[in-house]
């Protein structure tokens, strides 16, 4: 048994643990970071990044729909195990690439399952190695969530459907959030028939419902499926595939069916007790408001951090440079998020910064609705946008909600504005490339 010593521990490879590990590096720190899987964690081997390549052909599919109508002719069809195959080239090089990154940084690695064996010390049996650290980041992610429903076995989850080697021609998604939502658009383009369902009355909560709406409307245009306000009770196989039992009793048939329906956090798996980290019953770790446990030199971040933020990666790296500023006396404030976007790459995405909707209403905000189809990047492509704002009494800018094909980019502009405290009138101190979607922005309030 082989047993070292660091100053700083991280326990999971993904973007958290990893923007930690080189931070605590660069200032200093002997740093050792522990993954069990995929070196990466689950944004760009089973995540974000697949998701996003295939929605590549997605975009170009839709792109060409709508100028169908405007000087585009042919139809364009998803071709889906060459565009597996393209996706695949990107992740295949994502191991090589983060450990050479951690490598050439000289951040010693260790491969297996952690555990906690006292207060400051951590075994990884498959490495037949114990690690002693001065302060221990969990950064373990979440992993989906057993349904509790006969049949669990049969599902998928967010790994097999973006590694699916052939389309199946007829699926169910559980759950209308952001997983469900976001797969159900890239399997419809991909041409399969699909039913998303989800016990909930709408789908993305969380998010402005009248903007969810033309998400899913646009989606059921498509053909997609949706059957709202009704669980699933078994999914059983048959002679032609699976039978999905509603809780309505109806059923649908179908050939593969992925649980969608929600993360929860892989602490539970870090044996915790042994170092009197507290942890909550969906598997995150308690942490107070500089992201420290209750053990005081046991921090968490990302995914698996019992945080009130979006479990996204851009937090995920922010908390990660943070705990490492702390441990270094680089900071010693309480963590302050600033502004934080969140986008579905829907087919149509929706995105939104700030103060939602819904609170802008509780607070009687002003909410300023833009109809932008006619501005000139939407009025080419002939996209249907949409852009929400919500303003304070003073007439700053607090919030954005935006349905675009571009929404992801459009979103950006706010996080400035909203992290400067600007009005529309101070958006125009900035000269934007024209025509464009910064430029646009000076026709929203023309
Ligand atoms: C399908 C899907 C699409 C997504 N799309 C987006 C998106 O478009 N944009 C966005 O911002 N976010 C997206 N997310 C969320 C994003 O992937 C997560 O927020 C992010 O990966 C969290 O980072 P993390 O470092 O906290 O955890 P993870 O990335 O989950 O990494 C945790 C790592 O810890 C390892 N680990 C677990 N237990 C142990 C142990 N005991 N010992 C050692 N290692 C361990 C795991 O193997 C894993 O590699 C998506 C998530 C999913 C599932
Ligand atoms: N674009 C992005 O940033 C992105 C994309 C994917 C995932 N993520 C992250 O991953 C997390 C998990 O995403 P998700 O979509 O799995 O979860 P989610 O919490 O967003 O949605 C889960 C949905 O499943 C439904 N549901 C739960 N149990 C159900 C049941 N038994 N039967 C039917 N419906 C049920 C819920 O009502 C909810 O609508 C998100 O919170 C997000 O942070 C982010």
């Amino acid at each position: 048994m082989k047993n070292v010593t660091y100053d700083v521990g991280v326990i999971g490879s993904g973007p958290a643990g990893l923007a930690a590990a080189f931070r605590a590096k660069g200032q200093g720190k002997s740093v050792v970071i522990i993954e069990k899987y995929l070196w990466g964690g689950t944004c760009p081997n089973y995540g974000c990044d697949p998701k996003k390549i295939l929605m590549s052909a997605v975009e170009g599919v839709t792109r060409a729909q709508q100028m169908s109508k405007a000087g585009l002719k042919g139809t364009l069809a998803i071709d889906w195990p060459a565009l597996m195959a393209h996706k695949q080239t990107y992740v295949d090089a994502v191991k090589p690439r983060k450990t050479k990154g951690l490598d050439d940084a000289d951040i010693e690695r260790v491969y297996g399952a952690a555990q906690f064996i006292s207060t400051d010390e951590v075994l990884v049996a498959q490495a037949d190695t114990t690690i002693k650290a001065t302060d221990w980041i969990i950064a373990v992610g979440q992993r989906p969530s057993t349904l509790p429903i006969r049949g669990a076995e049969l599902l998928g989850d967010n790994e097999t459907f973006l590694n699916l080697a052939e389309m199946p021609a007829t699926i169910a998604f559980i759950g209308a959030g952001f997983v469900g939502i976001e797969f159900a658009t890239i399997a419809s383009a991909a041409g399969a028939q699909v039913h998303v369902i989800d016990r909930s009355s709408e789908a993305l909560s969380g998010f402005d419902p009248e903007h969810v709406d033309d998400v899913v409307q646009h989606l059921a245009n498509d053909g997609v499926e949706f059957h709202f306000g009704v669980g699933v009770v078994a999914v059983t196989r048959n002679s032609q595939g699976l039978q999905v039992e509603l809780a309505d009793e109806t059923s649908l048939q179908v050939d593969a069916v992925f649980n969608a329906a929600g993360r929860t956090g892989n602490a539970d798996l870090l044996a915790v007790d042994n170092a009197n980290i507290k942890i909550d019953e969906h598997g995150e770790v308690l942490v107070d408001n500089y992201l420290r446990s209750s053990n005081p030199h046991v921090y968490s971040i990302g995914d698996v951090a019992s945080s009130p933020v979006p479990k996204i990666v851009p937090v995920g790296n922010f908390e990660g440079r943070y705990v490492a500023d702390l441990l270094t006396g680089a900071t010693t404030a309480p963590i302050s998020y600033p502004a934080t976007p969140v986008v579905v790459f829907a087919k149509h995405r929706l995105a939104q910064v700030g103060m939602t909707m819904a609170a802008a209403r509780a607070n009687n905000y002003k909410i300023i609705d833009f109809d932008v189809t006619d501005v000139i990047t939407f009025y080419r492509s002939l996209d249907a946008a949409k852009v929400r704002v919500v303003v304070d009494n003073n007439d700053v800018i607090v919030g954005a909600s935006v349905v675009a094909d571009e929404a992801e980019e459009l979103i950006n502009y706010f996080v400035t504005i909203i992290n400067t405290h600007r009005t529309f009138a101070q958006t125009q101190a900035n000269i934007y490339a024209y025509p464009s979607l910064g430029s646009d922005m000076a026709d929203y309030y023309a």
